[in-house]
């Protein structure tokens, strides 16, 4: 796909006059590389100017806009609920059912755009595991790799689940890490917070629990393909296997998770931070606070510090959120 390389200082003024003559390709994103500015032009352009024409191999396109109109120009209007998310090379999209029956038209639309390899429907996550169940549209294949802050994390997207919107939580946590800290994760999944963590600080050891199958896989792999230390995969009920007095930090990194604060808590060895995670409805939005105070009392913990923060919208007035709780253990009462 056609691009042309600006110098920095010349970028806005060649920008506005591509965008003027409409030569700039409008689907895909204007980004910096190797200290030059990349702007993406249509296939017919072949003016010469103070600019190279080049080939550009790493296109990034504007999924949303892109998505909606490929929505209306097929089904003749974009619905409330619809989503469309890219995970390298799988593309997964959610649709209404009032617009299912254009779903493989979409799909279809969606493989030429992004040049994807499958587009799969996405039915929705089940029970405690998260499992997704998806419907393949068009192409085929889903595994697939996704490429964040200098790590990589490969899964499937018809096996575990992925959530792009909790890119910042897992950096801010692995930026929490002291050196020498023993960390658990308690639903470790593929790795979504075990390996930021195990990359981007100096933690001695993470222990990471995690009861599907699946996910364990893709978390073995992970840890191979990312070449990150320190960290022990546990394959089990975090109910049952994760032991008393071992952990600094404890990551709960599930939103339904209430019934194992207790073992968060008991985990922590002496003073350590829980970082408990819950979909909560704006109206009590101190629900969650109130939980690990309710539950750090029972067990006789003292609740040093805590805050809490919006990770992301969950859906229609309820929010995805993270407690952050400093928590002081009295052994002799535990
Ligand atoms: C919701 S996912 C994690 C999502 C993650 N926070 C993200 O950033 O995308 C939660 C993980 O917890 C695992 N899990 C659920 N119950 C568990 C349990 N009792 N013990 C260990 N892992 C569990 C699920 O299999 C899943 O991989």
């Amino acid at each position: 796909m056609k691009a042309v390389k600006v110098r920095k200082e010349e970028a806005e003024k060649i920008r506005k006059w591509l965008e003027k003559n409409g030569y700039k390709d409008k689907d895909r994103r204007i980004r910096v590389e190797d200290g030059y500015v990349i702007i993406p032009v249509i296939e017919t352009f072949n003016i010469p100017g103070s600019y190279d024409i080049i080939q550009d191999k790493n296109p990034v396109f504007k999924e949303k806009k892109d998505f909606r109109s490929i929505v209306e120009n097929v089904a003749g209007y974009y619905p409330k609920y619809a989503d469309f998310k890219i995970f390298g090379k799988v593309g997964v999209v959610k649709l209404p059912e009032e617009i299912t029956q254009f779903s493989k038209r979409i799909a279809d639309e969606l493989m030429r755009t992004y040049r994807l390899k499958a587009v799969w429907l996405d039915r929705g996550r089940h029970g405690m595991l998260r499992k997704p169940e998806m419907e393949l549209l068009a192409g085929q294949g889903s595994e697939t790799e996704v490429k964040e802050h200098g790590y990589i994390y490969r899964f499937d997207v018809t096996k575990v689940m992925f959530s792009q919107g909790n890119k910042f939580e897992k950096m801010r946590i692995a930026g929490l890490v002291e050196d020498g800290e023993i960390v658990a994760d308690m639903f470790a999944g593929i790795g979504y917070f075990t390996i930021p963590v195990a990359k981007h600080s100096r933690a001695k050891k993470i222990y990471a629990f995690e009861i599907n199958p699946d996910s364990y896989t893709f978390l073995l792999e992970n840890i191979k393909i990312n070449k990150v230390n320190g960290i022990v995969p546990i394959l089990g009920d975090s109910m049952h296997i994760v032991p008393e007095g071992f952990a600094d930090r404890v990551i709960m990194g599930h939103i339904n998770a209430e019934p194992f604060i207790p073992v968060a808590i008991r985990a922590l060895r002496d003073e350590g931070w829980i970082h408990y995670h819950e979909s909560t409805p704006e109206k009590i939005l101190s629900r969650p606070v109130e939980r690990i105070k309710k539950h750090a009392e029972k067990q006789g913990a003292e609740v040093k510090e805590i805050n809490l923060r919006k990770v992301k919208n969950y859906s229609p007035r309820v929010l995805h959120v993270v407690v952050d709780a400093r928590i002081k253990i009295n052994r002799t009462e535990v």
